[in-house]
């Protein structure tokens, strides 16, 4: 399976916060949800992505180039919207696209037109006076209308109401279709990960805990419910965290065939989803630290 993206011990320190040895790939054909806690460092890794910041050590390869050997040729390939948008705010729409048009060789104005109509967005309007969900889609429809090989989104749908967020996640889907391209796609929206992600990559305080295929993340990890007495030094160790109440105990697994042979009946096992997934490993961590 062809790499477009590949991150390999990657490390980049601020002076409060260290992103350590992060290694994944993001494959084409398929869209991967980046998911983290508020400071995990998501826009970090993003940035480094996308060559705006350095990494201290580690190799970053997009499309098997690294940003030293063919900085232009990588630039050319990549879609990027970010949470706030950084368009122009005195411009018009028209305008606008004739700035960024001029940046990019495959600029195919029928697609950008496409995708105005598709958002009720028209040329004349001034940048400054869309809204925040306006915007987004504005600078979705910019990263879709040059023929880019990866698409970059950090928390796209974050300021987007429920029905043009499922317009986004369709829209996203479509672009994986011809099986040509990749998304990667930060937000803390974990449920719109369940409708559309292929891959979970999950950080956290600057490491990666997660990096698997979605169905097989979520076919792992289960929510366990059982009387205390069950637990000992042994059976703990199923669990990657456990809450434990007068009522009995909650904890999440991620053997879940091996809780099934050993506990049985005697447990309820539910699936978890990518949020409590998220929610319990970190509990998990932040513990230990
Ligand atoms: N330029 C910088 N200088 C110093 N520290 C920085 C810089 N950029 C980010 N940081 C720090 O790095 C950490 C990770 O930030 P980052 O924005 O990557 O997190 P995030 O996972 O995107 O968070 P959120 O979900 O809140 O957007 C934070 O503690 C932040 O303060």
């Amino acid at each position: 399976m062809e790499e477009v993206v590949s991150f390999h011990h990657v490390h980049k320190t601020y002076k409060n916060f260290l992103l350590r040895d992060v290694s994944f790939s993001v494959k084409k054909g398929f869209i991967t949800g980046f998911i983290g806690p508020n400071g995990a460092g998501k826009t970090t890794t993003i940035k480094l992505m996308l060559d705006l910041v350095k990494p201290d050590s580690g190799e970053i390869n997009l499309f098997n180039q690294t940003y030293q050997s063919n900085r232009e040729e990588i630039k050319q390939r990549v879609g990027v919207v970010f949470s706030e948008h950084h368009l122009y705010q005195h411009l018009t729409i028209e305008k606008m696209k004739k700035v960024v048009s001029n940046f990019y060789s495959k600029w195919d104005d029928d697609r950008f037109e496409h995708y105005l109509k598709q958002f009720n967005l028209r040329p004349d309007q001034k940048i400054g006076q869309l809204s925040k969900g306006m915007g987004m889609k504005l600078s979705i429809a910019i990263a879709l209308s040059h023929h880019a090989d990866l698409i970059v989104l950090d928390e796209p749908t974050s300021a987007l109401d429920p029905i043009s967020r499922r317009e986004i996640l369709q829209l996203l889907m479509d672009v994986i279709q011809d099986e040509e391209k990749a998304v990667f796609f930060s937000t803390h929206i974990t449920t719109d990960l369940e409708q559309i992600a292929d891959y979970i990559l999950f950080l956290h305080n600057g490491t990666v805990l997660l990096h698997d295929e979605k169905d097989a993340i979520l076919d792992q990890h289960f929510i366990v419910r059982g009387a205390t007495d069950l637990l000992d030094s042994d059976t703990r160790k199923l669990f990657l965290q456990v809450k434990e109440t007068s009522f009995g105990f909650e904890a999440l697994t991620n053997q879940a065939s091996l809780v099934r042979r050993l506990m049985g009946d005697e447990v309820v096992m539910e699936k978890a989803s990518l949020e409590e997934i998220m929610v319990y490993t970190i509990g998990d961590r932040s513990e230990i630290r």
